[in-house]
């Protein structure tokens, strides 16, 4: 132990066995800065040490002043000494200098260690003026501290006022949200009452409407669970509505009152809104209730995220924790929570659906205004996988659309030609109509030089080859002064179906029967059309110019097909006729007017026109041209018409004289310019309101006529006869052709010539046949089935002439029908197997069987009839059953090879590739030639 002794100047430190003695020679300040700006002067000193003897130890304690002894106890004989020495000894032994122990409080409340000097002037005004500043950062503190508690206060407001507002907006909302329920319950109590369906309307009306929410409707988006579950306590568990600051909360104008009552701000809202955790957040005295385990980690990442980020909040002074939702924000969650189910269903609309044959399920869903998806979906309910491009039929669609509580209106296809022919005309409207009157007879009895006589025209002299190859209309007046109106059809049995047509539009037939040849068979055909058309005849005997006619025999000839004429006491008006040397043809027109008269052949003009197309054609110059009978109503320039599958708009009507007229009444032949294709001969033609109208006929017949060509490509097998003959018309072979022609009816008429050509073996196939000049596609269609092209009074394009020159495609030209349908014929011939014809030779009989080595068996025979020849065909008869039929492949006469042998003579015989001969076989032998066919 060391004790200490302060003596003023110099310190006097005493020990068991060393006294020093320690001076201070240097003393000084040290100010140390410390970095938050505040100093302190530290005093400094300098001690030097002595170190005694224990010789010197009286001396030197004697040489202490009294004062000094006084003030300072005897340490040595008072306190045992240690025995080791104290280690701050050592240091002082090695005379390094020794700072000042700090003064500590002894337990005996003595102070120890060293004694300090009093400070110094200097140092106390440094410690002075350290003090006086801590006490000014000490007040800057407080009044910082003070700053920021009052911020925070008024942050704190600010954030209550928000989320009361907040939940001012939540409460409206839910009032809202409540009455849409309470709408939406009620209109399905509604619905359920309607459907009369007990089970669904058991659930009480009276129950909250909260809690029939979940029931209402099962997939709800899980957030909705917390919703749902903690609703219920809401208004229940709010109890009254404190006046506080809720009742300052802005409300929207026209807003319900909020229900249920204001709830605590703190722990209602921290559970009911999990969302709005940033409010929460901020709030320091929000505790966090235990919520759906998700949305506090949400709360808790929002922090990190949105640090640093400036914001309009932050910019004006506030901080994120006081932003708060914007009504859209809010009107959206809100949204998101009801979710799309729960919106108010929409009034159903039950509508009249139109349904055709056939249409799409995207048409079907437009009909019913219903979404195409729905529509699918149905369908794949039912089993049924379409896309929404898809065909759907009509029983298909009726049930989707009953499905969907709408009803059903099935309509044909057909119906778009509903009201388009035969609408009736009120008895007042029918005004006097020319006759139309056809000519008809056999082939070269006059038919067109007596037309040509009453035109005074001359029509033969233009046709090729003299003969009528289309149907040609024209208008004349009769003497009488009222117009008629001819029809003038080919006599050529190949025009029996134009015939046909001509008939059906007519009203008189002119049956021409030549005074020199008499009734032949097209006379009888002409005979038939007329009948079953309901038409009267008129008979006009022709060519009794000639020295040969003989009228007479003509009308007893027609007796047999009980025509009795008007001489022979019957009621068919008869007139004989020169065509050549035009008499009697003012008669003829008398008797046509008269019996026009008879008739009272009457038609509305005054209506959109109806007619029937007598003749087409592809002009160049002019497009497609219709010739067609305007037979109701007044056909007009610029009507929209429609004819077969073809429509356009009239562009122009032309005269049988070459004039074009604005406009065609009833009974009027007409070139109609201005369709987009050429329709055929015998198609209808009417008018219609619009070109929409137009288009939907047209392609109604479009479809109908690749449909009935469809069904015409269709094999239909039943039963084993039938299918013999598929197999035989399957191995038929084909000529193939494209024919193109001038008119319409001429092409009709070769492709009917052409027909009948064939036989079982050998037929014409048309691949294509039309009006118009041959194309490059007509060639390029030929060649790929290696047809020929017949190009009937046209010619081909230097296109096309190329393109068959490319190809090696062959195309012939033809001006009269006749040669065309004899080459066809021709060439056809070279088509067929030729025949093969079986000559007898004569008969063997097989005597014995010897095995020949290295040849096989032969038959030793005897010929019994005829003579058989090496080579020729044999049939080995056994019991008068055919059991083989081959070639003779050696025949010898003894050792020798012979090439025949005559009846009685014996001879060896051996079959090519056969060995099972007996004996007592007859062999057959005969030779087969084959014979060149024709047709
Ligand atoms: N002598 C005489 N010859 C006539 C008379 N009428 C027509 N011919 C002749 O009979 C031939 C045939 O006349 P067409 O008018 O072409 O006979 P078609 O019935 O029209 O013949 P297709 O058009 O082929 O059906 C022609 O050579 C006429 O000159 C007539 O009254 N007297």
């Amino acid at each position: 132990m060391t004790d200490t002794k302060n003596t003023g100047d110099k310190t006097l430190t005493a020990s068991p066995k060393t006294l020093t003695l320690k001076r201070p020679s240097e003393t000084g300040v040290v100010r140390q800065s410390f970095s938050h700006g505040r100093t302190n002067a530290v005093v400094v000193e300098k001690v030097k040490r002595r170190t005694v003897t224990p010789g010197d130890a009286k001396g030197a304690s004697a040489a202490p002043s009294p004062s000094a002894a006084s003030t300072a106890p005897a340490p040595a004989p008072a306190r045992p000494a240690p025995q080791q020495p104290a280690a701050p000894q050592r240091p002082a032994a090695s005379g390094q200098p020794q700072r000042p122990a700090p003064a500590a409080p002894r337990a005996g409340g003595r102070p120890g260690g060293v004694v300090l000097r009093t400070l110094t002037s200097d140092e106390m005004g440094a410690r002075a003026q350290a003090l006086a500043g801590a006490r000014i950062r000490e007040a800057e503190d407080r009044k910082r501290a003070e700053a920021d508690a009052r911020a925070r206060a008024v942050r704190e407001a600010e954030e209550e006022r928000e989320r009361l507002a907040a939940e001012a907006r939540k409460r409206e909302e839910d009032a809202r949200r409540q009455q849409e329920e309470e709408a939406r319950r009620r209109a399905e109590i509604e619905a359920a009452k309607r459907a009369q369906d007990a089970a669904t309307i058991s659930t009480p009306q009276t129950a909250a409407p909260v809690a029939e929410r979940p029931a209402a409707s099962a997939p709800r988006p899980q957030s909705s669970a917390p919703y749902s579950a903690q609703r219920p306590a809401g208004p229940s568990s709010a109890g009254p509505r404190p006046a506080g600051p809720s009742s300052t909360a802005p409300r929207r104008p026209g807003a319900p009152a909020p229900i249920g009552g204001v709830r605590r701000p703190s722990a209602p809202i921290e559970s009911e809104e999990p969302v709005r955790a940033p409010v929460r957040r901020a709030g320091p005295s929000a505790p966090v209730r235990a919520p759906a385990p998700a949305k506090p980690e949400r709360a808790k990442a929002a922090p990190t995220k949105e640090r640093g980020r400036l914001t309009i909040a932050t910019a004006t002074g506030g901080s994120d924790e006081e932003r708060s939702r914007s009504v859209a924000s809010y009107r959206r969650r809100v949204q998101r929570l009801s979710g799309k189910g729960h919106q108010e269903p929409k009034e159903k609309l039950a509508r009249e659906v139109t349904v055709p044959e056939t249409l799409t399920v995207q048409e079907l869903a437009n009909r019913m205004s219903e979404r195409a998806v729905d529509v699918v979906r149905l369908l794949m309910k039912q089993g049924v996988m379409k896309k929404i491009t898809d065909l759907i039929d009509a029983d298909t669609a009726q049930l989707i659309a009953e499905e969907l509580g709408h009803t059903v209106r099935r309509v044909a296809e057909s119906d778009v030609e509903e009201g388009l022919f035969d609408a009736p005309d009120a008895p007042e409207s029918l005004k006097p109509r020319p006759p139309v009157v056809t000519i008809m007879g056999h082939v070269d009895h006059g038919k067109t030089s007596l037309l040509d006589a009453i035109r005074q025209t001359n029509v033969v002299k233009g046709e090729a080859g003299g003969i009528t190859q289309h149907i040609g209309a024209y208008q004349v007046t009769s003497p009488l002064g009222g117009k008629i109106t001819f029809i003038d059809t080919p006599g050529h049995a190949a025009f029996t179906a134009m015939r046909a047509r001509g008939a059906k539009s007519t009203d008189i037939v002119v049956l021409v029967v030549a005074a020199d040849d008499g009734v032949k068979p097209q006379t009888a055909e002409a005979i038939n059309h007329a009948r079953a058309a309901g038409v009267p005849i008129i008979v006009a005997i022709n060519k009794v110019d000639k020295p040969e006619a003989k009228p007479e025999k003509v009308r007893s000839e027609l007796l047999q097909y009980e025509i009795q004429v008007e001489s022979l006491g019957g009621e068919t008006l008869e007139v004989e006729v020169s065509a050549k040397a035009r008499t009697n043809l003012d008669k003829l027109l008398e008797i046509i007017q008269l019996q026009s008269e008879i008739l009272e052949l009457k038609a509305n003009p005054d209506r959109p026109a109806e007619g029937t197309v007598i003749e087409a054609k592809l002009d160049r110059g002019r497009g497609p041209v219709a010739t067609a009978l305007v037979q109701r109503g007044t056909l007009y320039q610029g009507d929209i018409v429609v004819a077969g599958s073809e429509w356009g708009r009239v562009r122009a009507l032309v005269t049988d004289q070459g004039d074009t007229t604005p406009e065609a009444g009833p009974s009027m032949p007409v070139e109609i310019l201005g369709f987009n294709g050429a329709p055929e001969a015998g198609d209808r033609i009417a008018v219609v309101e619009n070109e929409a109208r137009a288009r939907e006929i047209a392609d109604y017949r479009t479809r109908q006529k690749r449909e009935q060509a469809a069904a015409r490509a269709v094999v239909r097998v039943s039963g084993l006869e039938q299918m013999m003959s598929q197999i035989k018309v399957a191995g038929k072979k084909e000529f193939p052709l494209v024919i193109k022609g001038d008119v319409q009816g001429s092409v009709e008429a070769i492709v009917q010539a052409l027909e009948k050509v064939g036989n079982d073996e050998v037929g014409v196939r048309v691949l294509l046949s039309g009006a118009g000049g041959v194309t490059e596609s007509d060639v390029i269609l030929a060649s790929a089935s290696n047809a020929v092209v017949i190009g009937f009074n046209v010619r081909a394009l230097k296109e096309a002439r190329d393109a068959a020159e490319r190809t090696g495609t062959e195309i012939r030209y033809y001006n009269i029908i006749y040669d065309l349908v004899d080459d066809i014929k021709a060439a056809m011939s070279g088509m067929l197997s030729p025949e093969r014809r079986e000559d007898f030779l004569g008969n063997a009989q097989i005597r014995e069987i010897f095995a020949v080595s290295k040849v096989g068996k032969i038959a030793g025979c005897l010929v019994t009839e005829g003579v058989v020849q090496k080579g020729a065909s044999v049939r080995l008869i056994r019991d008068n059953v055919v059991i083989h039929e081959g070639k003779l492949a050696t025949l010898k006469r003894f050792k020798d090879d012979v090439p025949e042998i005559r009846a009685g003579t014996e001879c060896g015989m051996s079959f090519e590739n056969y060995q099972d001969m007996r004996a007592g076989d007859v062999i057959e032998c005969y030779r087969v030639t084959e014979v060149k066919r024709t047709l």
